[in-house]
């Protein structure tokens, strides 16, 4: 954990978590994450905004023993979640004259997940704002990014927008700053495609609500800070918009080599009409990169041996996970191995009832098939390059 200083009196203390490699016990972190905290110092009060993984709280008393501080008024949580709001009851302890400014959902939240006393709360209103002394913080309420009470906090004078979980990535890094922009963007890619991809529509209304404040740099509490916040606001608009790009995510699993070979003819025929085909062996995929891909594919094909007359496993897992997540997908289909029959489509179907997808009909070979079915696979990938052109891809 370090302290550094953004601008005059206002410091991000942020928590490195270099070696955490699962987010949500879901998503693999390449390059770890972190938890960002942010100290405010008004002439007449002290914030504190959002602090860190209790796993890390110990780090965050030290930066703020390092920062010298006599005392803190606020800490302002934007987010009940415990990788943000973990490491309050300590903070509290620490200074107990502090009030925990939270709206009225993340006030329930805070008392059911932390525990903070009922006395210790400072309720706040959209657009509510609080003056610390030359320094003026308003409370933006920015809802469902990922969960109900979120909101942001702009600091008026300095053009400082603190966002949260919102624009967060997953990065453990010494820069301050998103310098190393196509990393950062990566990593904030990986964030969003668990974390925001389900919230489509709020983060299109959050995305028109904070574009009335005039910010020159964009602060959450995951990974650096944006000094250029035009490079995530469109990158968010884009994520967020119906606009879908001509990829195919194949997420497949094979145990004896059959669906493998359909993938792989089924890849080359894609990739021979200019469509961008990306293969998941869900074994041994990192599924953040599968989660990645699905964010703006036009098309899902999923490839399952039949097994115990449904799919595999594995496949219903990622399957399930693709549902919940909701990507924009316009398109989806199947690809099958079975050797005497099952109900393979239909169980895929049902586990993915959420995606408003037009279903292209399923190509089912027994075995590895012979050439003849194979062309089943030819002919599917023609369906789809016919699709996509017909939206224009
Ligand atoms: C545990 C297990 C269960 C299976 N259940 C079915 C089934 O219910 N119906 C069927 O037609 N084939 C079933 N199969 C056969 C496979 O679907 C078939 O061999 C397929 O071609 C395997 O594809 P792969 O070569 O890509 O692994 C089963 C195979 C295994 C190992």
């Amino acid at each position: 954990m370090s302290v550094q200083k953004i601008k005059e009196d206002v410091f991000s203390l942020r928590a490195n978590d270099w070696d955490r490699t699962l987010f949500d016990e879901l998503i693999p972190l390449p390059d770890g994450t972190s938890y960002n905290a942010y100290v405010v110092k008004g002439k007449n009060k002290i914030v504190l905004i959002d602090t860190v993984d209790p796993r890390k709280t110990k780090e965050l008393i030290d930066d703020l023993k390092s920062l010298d501080l006599h005392r803190i008024d606020y800490i302002v949580s934007q987010h009940s979640e415990q990788d943000h709001s973990g490491s309050i009851p300590e903070i509290l302890k620490m200074y107990p004259m502090a009030e925990v400014v939270t709206n009225k959902k993340g006030k329930e939240f805070l008392t059911e997940l932390v525990k903070v006393p009922e006395d210790k709360f400072l309720v706040i209103e959209d657009m509510g704002t609080i003056d610390i002394g030359g320094k003026t913080l308003k409370f933006i309420f920015t809802p469902w990014v990922h969960w109900p009470e979120t909101f942001s906090t702009y600091l008026e004078e300095d053009k400082i927008l603190f966002t949260c979980d919102f624009f967060g990535s997953h990065i453990a890094t010494n820069d301050l700053f998103a310098t190393n922009e196509g990393k950062v963007m990566e990593a904030a890619k990986r964030y969003y495609s668990e974390i925001m991809v389900p919230f489509r529509t709020s983060i299109r209304s959050n995305l028109q609500k904070i574009k009335d404040f005039d910010f020159e740099i964009i602060a959450p509490s995951h990974g650096c800070i944006y000094q250029n916040p035009k490079m995530i606001t469109d990158a968010y608009s884009d994520w967020s918009s119906d606009d879908v790009k001509n990829t195919v995510v194949i997420p497949y699993l094979s145990m004896h080599g059959s669906i493998q070979k359909f993938v792989d003819r089924f890849v080359r025929k894609l990739q021979e009409k200019g469509i961008d085909a990306r293969p998941f062996d869900v074994v041994t995929a990192d599924i953040g990169n599968m989660a990645m891909a699905l964010i703006d594919a036009a098309t899902i094909v999923i490839a399952s041996p039949t097994m115990l007359s449904g799919v595999h496993p594995k496949i219903a897992y990622v399957a399930y996970l693709a549902n919940v997540l909701r990507p924009k997908a316009k398109f989806a289909s199947v690809i099958g191995s079975y050797d005497w029959g099952g109900r393979e489509v239909d169980v895929l179907s049902g586990l993915l009832g959420n995606l408003k997808v037009e279903m292209i009909p399923p190509v089912l070979i027994k075995g590895d098939g012979r050439e003849e079915d194979l062309k089943g696979i030819d002919d599917l990938a023609e369906r789809i390059s016919q699709k996509h052109r017909s939206i224009n891809l």
